[in-house]
């Protein structure tokens, strides 16, 4: 792809093997090639050990490849020297699936999120407690917290520190892995709307690790599925999860109900919409969601943009009554 940021060719990896024994390795990545165009998020999906997390820390390289390249914009990373490899890597950054577990609870949580800064030597000392102020109220945290440890927030706010500490170093390609999956289903929406937010506001290149296709859906430019360390299918993600090409792909998405395109209701019209001629869905998927669940409405769905204040919600029922 030409004008990637980050672009891998025929990238590999294998971990142990060999001995005395000969035992054979895990081939966790397989001839992977993908690219991340500045400002594109592309969702990495595949189920357990597909080689998901192997794939976003070679493209940091914070793995080495057994075979392949990773370029960052332009620079082969295996071949940067020293120097070079310090520049390359504040430009790319990762938020852990695990907050606490990426957080250290014996220091307060200001100092980590500057351990980048100082780490870099990137801002005068005198000038670092307004960036922190800055990071903090960036990902929705009162800078009055700073002074506080890990332990003292909630896991929501201790994935909203591991973001600011990721983002303090000016990032332009991010990797998530998994960055919703440990939290609360009630605040993952909140976290994923603002990482949709940041990555907006600061035309982050972002590769999306994650199990929740209907979330791929939302935030990703282009999606790839690996499958065993190959990539099955890569594509734009409307175009993949209306259409998927591949077998493979297809029983990914059946095993998600939501998105199967053959089981999806059909469009439901939002609030304030007349109802859809298309025969209604008979039994409401969300109906825990659902304003008018002890009604009979069909279907409240978030529709397009299932998080945040983004959501749209829509009720038959509701439209109806309107
Ligand atoms: N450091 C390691 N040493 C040995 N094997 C590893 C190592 N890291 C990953 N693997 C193996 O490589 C394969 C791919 O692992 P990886 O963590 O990349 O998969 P994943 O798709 O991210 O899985 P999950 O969704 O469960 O996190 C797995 O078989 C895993 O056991």
């Amino acid at each position: 792809m030409t004008g990637a940021l980050v672009e891998a060719t025929g990238l590999s990896r294998s971990f142990g093997g060999g001995g005395l024994l000969r035992r054979p390795g895990v081939q966790a990545l397989r001839g992977v090639d993908i690219a991340v165009a500045r400002g594109e998020a592309v969702g990495v999906v595949g189920e357990s050990g597909s080689g998901k997390s192997t794939l976003g820390r070679l493209l940091l390289g914070l793995l080495p490849p057994s075979a392949g390249t990773v370029r960052f914009d332009g620079q082969d990373l295996q071949s940067a020297s020293r120097a070079e490899w310090r520049r390359l890597r504040r430009r790319m950054q990762i938020v852990f699936q695990d907050p606490f577990g990426s957080l250290d609870p014996r220091r307060r949580v200001g100092a980590q999120i500057l351990d980048g800064i100082a780490i870099h030597g990137l801002l005068p000392a005198a000038k670092r407690a307004r960036r922190l102020e800055e990071l903090l109220r960036q990902v929705g945290l009162d800078p009055a917290q700073a002074g506080r440890f890990p332990h003292e927030f909630s896991g929501g706010q201790r994935q909203r520190i591991g973001i600011a500490r990721a983002l303090a170093t000016g990032p332009e390609f991010l990797v998530a892995d998994e960055p919703v999956s440990a939290l609360d289903v009630s605040i993952q929406a909140q976290v994923m709307a603002l990482l949709a937010e940041l990555r907006r506001q600061l035309g982050l290149a972002l590769l999306f690790i994650s199990h929740d296709l209907p979330v791929v859906r939302q935030l990703c430019d282009r999606v790839a599925v690996l499958y065993l360390g190959r990539v099955m299918e890569e594509g734009p993600a409307e175009l993949l999860f209306r259409a998927p090409a591949h077998p493979y792909t297809r029983a990914l998405l059946s095993a998600t109900p939501r998105l199967d395109p053959r089981q999806r209701p059909p469009r439901i019209p939002l609030l304030g919409e007349p109802p859809s001629p298309a025969s209604p869905p008979s039994g409401c998927v969300f109906r825990t969601r659902c304003p008018h669940a002890a009604a009979d409405c069909a279907a409240v769905v978030p529709v397009l943009q299932p998080f945040g204040e983004s959501r749209r919600v829509a009720c038959l029922r509701a439209a109806e009554l309107a």
